[in-house]
């Protein structure tokens, strides 16, 4: 009798399930967003005169706020302080209100030809609803997975926060192919940029695709309110079996993370190993048009093989961690194959689409290693009740390569490809950009990641944190 009885909602397998199914929703519309420009890169520039610097102003805008008001050590804390249902209904509607904004700047045809301190209108504007809708994804993702550790802890932990970052990368996947047909589908006549002169012209629609997720962002928002009902259900429970509460947070608590060497391991991996992926992703279907030869109509499809591959390996990989451990040696793997995957692109030689598409998928798979052991080893390094912080934290500093790498990307690609900036003010045919030196740069991030892995590694032979170990208590 006595194991019919339990003692939380979450002792139940359809509910915690449930649970994560729900804001799972909330994250796909985040990384939808956060990705559709991507395959829009070429068509920004055609349609509306953008360079490749204003498109890396733009994409890094998505940690201005986060990393320069840090917003997102303000979340974490605000996370700590007064929970998941609020910073959850707040910072996905953040995300909904920054897509708006970002809508409305690629939508308003005015700003195409005006500067706001020397940047593109249109950019600038752009970059403002993206940074905010950034901060609303990034304290959304710090929720998320304290609410995936509150329903999961003790059970399948990192399947379940591999189940989540599965459906997440589905957003991605999407984000890459489904642009340029979506814009392709809804194209319409509106002003463009043609030689620096706005001229009233049939192109495609770059603000459809937005509006989709746009849409999406608001069912999301809508999903949370759902889940919030469930975490009241989940408390309830919890306190009628007489479960302890948490210890309240207090701001000595970001002295102790701070001061964990463990903690600052996993963030600067967590830095050097993103930096080198999602940045990768924003300029991946460019590189397909100008390094493979591939049009822009199918310069989606390669890239976007890359979060289809996560999709099964990230939850397969976390089961793995759950049941067999070897989380430091999972992330060591994923860091050697993402150095070897850049040196590859990097290389001037084998510039067929096959070896694009092997590329991608080993990029996939080191996608699915590093964050299936990543992020269930935070708890092993970290307390509960600090766990809010701590997560804000590593994201704050994972920001600050989300937002410098793309821009740094943008900028060594117009500053090796002079000739493209000629063409263009010439009206003459663009040349193909050259892709060598940025793909040097995400080579060398492999290999720094490579370094922090094996410190990593070894700082937890030291102190014991059970990296190695599996997730699942017997
Ligand atoms: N339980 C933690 C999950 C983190 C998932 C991780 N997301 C991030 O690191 C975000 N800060 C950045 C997301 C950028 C979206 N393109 C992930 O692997 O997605």
């Amino acid at each position: 009798m006595t194991e019919l009885i339990r003692r939380s909602l979450r002792d139940s397998k359809a509910a915690r399930w449930g649970a994560l199914g729900i804001i799972s929703i909330t994250m796909f519309a985040g990384y939808f967003l956060t990705d559709v420009m991507s395959p829009l890169k070429p068509m920004l520039e055609t349609e509306f005169g953008w360079s490749s610097t204003s498109y890396g102003i733009f994409t890094s805008a998505y940690g201005w706020l986060n990393v320069f008001l840090l917003m997102l050590i303000f979340g974490g804390i605000i996370l700590d302080k007064m929970g998941v249902r609020f910073t959850g209904l707040l910072s996905s509607f953040i995300m909904v209100i920054g897509a708006a904004i970002k809508y409305w700047a690629i939508t308003n045809p005015t700003l195409v030809d005006h500067t706001i301190w020397g940047i593109h209108a249109q950019v600038f504007l752009a970059s403002i609803g993206f940074a905010i809708f950034g901060v609303g994804v990034e304290i959304a993702g710090i929720t998320v997975s304290k609410i995936i550790v509150k329903w999961f802890k003790g059970y399948e932990m990192a399947l379940a926060m591999g189940m989540q970052m599965a459906v997440a990368r589905l957003g991605t996947m999407l984000a890459i192919a489904a642009p340029v047909p979506l814009a392709m589908y809804f194209s319409n006549i509106h002003t463009q940029v043609v030689n620096g002169e706005l001229v009233e012209k049939m192109g495609p629609s770059i603000s459809a695709p937005i509006a989709f997720a746009l849409v999406l962002l608001v069912i999301g928002f809508i999903a949370f309110f759902i889940y919030v009902g469930m975490d009241k259900k989940l408390d309830a429970s919890e306190a009628a079996n007489g479960e302890e509460a948490e210890d309240p947070f207090k701001f000595s608590d970001i002295g102790q993370i701070v001061t964990n060497k463990g903690f600052w391991l996993i963030a600067f991996l967590c830095v050097l190993f993103y930096s080198s992926v999602f940045p990768f992703i924003k300029y991946a279907a460019d590189l397909m048009v100008n390094k493979y030869g591939l049009d822009q109509q199918t310069a989606g499809i390669i890239p976007s093989l890359l979060p289809l591959g996560t999709l099964f390996l990230t939850p397969l990989f976390g089961g793995v961690y759950d049941k067999i451990g070897k989380g430091a040696t999972m992330m060591i793997i994923g860091a050697v194959l993402i150095i070897f995957v850049h040196t590859i692109f990097a290389l001037p030689i084998l510039n067929t689409w096959v070896v694009a598409v092997i590329l991608v998928i080993i990029l996939g798979i080191a996608l699915s290693l590093v964050p299936s052991a990543m992020w269930p080893s935070v708890p092993k390094i970290i307390p509960e009740k600090q766990l809010g912080t701590a997560f804000s934290l590593i994201f704050w500093i994972q920001n600050w390569g989300l937002m410098g790498v793309p821009l740094l990307i943008g900028y060594v690609l117009d500053k090796s490809n002079p000739q493209v900036a000629i063409a263009k003010a010439q009206g003459l045919e663009v040349p193909l950009y050259d892709y060598t030196n940025p793909m040097i740069i995400f080579a060398a991030l492999g290999f720094l990641a490579i370094i922090v892995s094996l410190l990593l590694k070894r700082e937890d032979r030291i102190k014991g944190y059970g990296l190695e170990l599996p997730n699942i208590q017997k």
